[in-house]
């Protein structure tokens, strides 16, 4: 059979470029439809590290002036992966973040910036390339998402467009005033097009013209139809549901495996998990918290922001803080929660470890260290790092929503008899039920039998990417066969 052929678009993918993890889930989904029969090639902006780290190429495409400057498509390759860098100077050449200046305001051409990304991803799709003619454009997250309205517009024969939501807190807002400038015709300012709320919405475009939408767990697909959750598409998502769906991210067992990890300071795996304990004592040493095996240590690896619901952490420290516990936390984003952080690692000395920054090193010793995993998000479209937590035996606690309702078993009692507890589930997300479920938490952590099956448990948990993969796979094919292309159907 000949294999789909994919271009995904999006603006990060791991191990090139990373803020979060949308970068993981693009790094990890071309191996992985790979042996689902599906080939990958994914497009990039061309921000200065991505064109190092990819090394010399052939380069083919060149635009006289794409968005206010010339630009040109370079293709490396990753291992077996294709890589398109979409090379433009005066877009990607920035001494800041991805998105944001060094003082975290963002671009005031980020519209532009994506806008770049979407319409080349779109020229690809439509045969700019000799070599490459997808079946389907995966678009990852607002920055990818006009690229099914650029291919809708065009009026010229498209493949199948998918919208992947990573998170729908971000969106792509942008004035109407623009709308000439970034290539869209005046007929696409209306409701069934890209205007939102008054303005022209990237997200709300491309979820409203593509194909097939994909959130990252059933959960989350199902809460971003409520006006709780939806941020403003929930009524769009609604209108569309036939076409949305929930697929769970995998992790990359590459990248997190104790039993591999050159990172961590022992290796381990579900039968050897007392050498576990050297991984807790190394954490110990290297941020300076108390050398107590007996403490009851919590890891959190997380960008800090309302989102992630660290606040409620910092609520319950103080009553934590009279138990025999102790907090590892590595983070970055909003500043008064670092602030809070570093204050209530002063507060607690050998108690509280707090690192500002950015750590892969950190991040895989934290999971294969710590005791148990916090991740108290306020939603949580899918979450990474629970289910690494599950690969590395650090029993995870969260609350109870989105893809982390989806991924971790709570230990109720009958969910303990049965034997299949994999972590704790709180709810709703508040300091106070996190508080409880802490104190239940550490209750079965004095309990070592019990404490090891809920490790065990994690650590036989499938969360490779091959179920997802097929699921990946099914769809492309799905929305290849063109049973329903809904968009075709709206106004041009
Ligand atoms: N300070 C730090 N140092 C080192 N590593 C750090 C770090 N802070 C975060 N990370 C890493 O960044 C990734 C975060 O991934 P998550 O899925 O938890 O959240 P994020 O909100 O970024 O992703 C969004 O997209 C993903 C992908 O679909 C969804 O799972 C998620 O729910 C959604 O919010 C993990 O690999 C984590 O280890």
């Amino acid at each position: 059979m000949k294999p789909l052929e994919v271009l995904a678009v999006a603006s990060e993918m791991s191990p090139l470029v990373k803020t979060g993890g949308l970068a993981d889930v693009v790094g990890a989904l071309p191996a992985a439809l790979r042996a689902e029969g599906v080939e990958t090639r994914t497009l990039l902006p061309g921000y200065p590290d991505v064109i190092a780290a990819l090394g010399a190429g052939e380069t083919s495409l060149a635009f006289d002036d794409l968005f206010g400057g010339p630009a040109w498509l370079h293709e490396g390759r990753l291992g077996e992966d294709v890589i398109y860098t979409l090379v433009a100077p005066h877009l990607y050449a920035r001494a800041g973040g991805l998105y944001t200046d060094a003082n975290g305001v963002d671009y005031p051409d980020n519209a532009f910036r994506f806008a770049a990304l979407a319409w080349v991803g779109a020229e690809i799709a439509q045969g700019a390339l000799a070599d490459f003619l997808p079946d389907v454009l995966h678009a990852h997250d607002w920055q990818a998402a006009l690229a099914p309205a650029y291919l809708h517009y065009s009026g010229r024969p498209r493949p199948a467009t998918i919208v992947t939501v990573h998170n729908i807190a971000f969106q792509g807002q942008f004035a109407k005033e623009l709308l000439d400038d970034l290539r869209l015709p005046p007929q696409s300012f209306q409701m069934e097009g890209v205007e939102y709320y008054g303005a022209i919405g990237f997200l709300k475009a491309g979820l409203q013209l593509c194909d097939r939408i994909t959130t990252v767990s059933p959960s989350y697909a199902l809460e971003i139809e409520t006006p709780e959750f939806g941020m403003g598409l929930d009524g769009l998502l609604r209108a569309r549901a036939n076409v949305v769906s929930g697929i769970l991210n995998g992790v990359d067992e590459a990248v997190w495996s104790p039993a591999t990890d050159s990172r961590i300071a022992a290796r381990y795996d579900a039968g050897r998990l007392d050498r576990r304990a050297k991984n807790k004592a190394t954490l110990q040493r290297r941020l300076h918290l108390d050398a107590d095996p007996e403490a009851f240590v919590l890891g959190v690896v997380s960008r800090l922001s309302w989102q992630k619901g660290h606040d409620m952490l910092l609520a319950t420290l103080p009553a934590l803080m009279a138990r025999r516990v102790q907090l590892a936390l590595i983070g970055t984003g909003d500043k008064h929660l670092e602030e809070s952080f570093l204050a209530a690692q002063d507060a607690y000395p050998g108690r509280v470890a707090v690192t500002i920054g950015y750590s892969e090193d950190m991040a895989h010793l934290i999971q294969a260290g710590a005791d148990a995993f916090l991740v108290p998000s306020r939603f949580e479209p899918c979450g990474l790092t629970q289910l690494y937590a599950l690969r590395y035996g650090a029993v995870p606690i969260v609350s109870r929503l989105g893809g982390l309702k989806d991924t971790i078993v709570d230990a109720n009692e009958m969910a303990l008899q049965a034997g299949v507890a994999t972590g704790f589930q709180f709810s709703p997300p508040s300091a106070e039920a996190l508080a409880l479920a802490l104190r239940q938490a550490e209750r079965v952590f004095r309990d070592k039998e019990t404490w090891r099956s809920l490790q065990v448990n994690g650590m036989k948990t499938d969360v490779s990417w091959r179920h997802p993969a097929r699921r990946y796979a099914a769809l492309y094919r799905e929305a290849v066969s063109g049973d329903a292309v809904p968009s075709l159907s709206l106004p041009r």
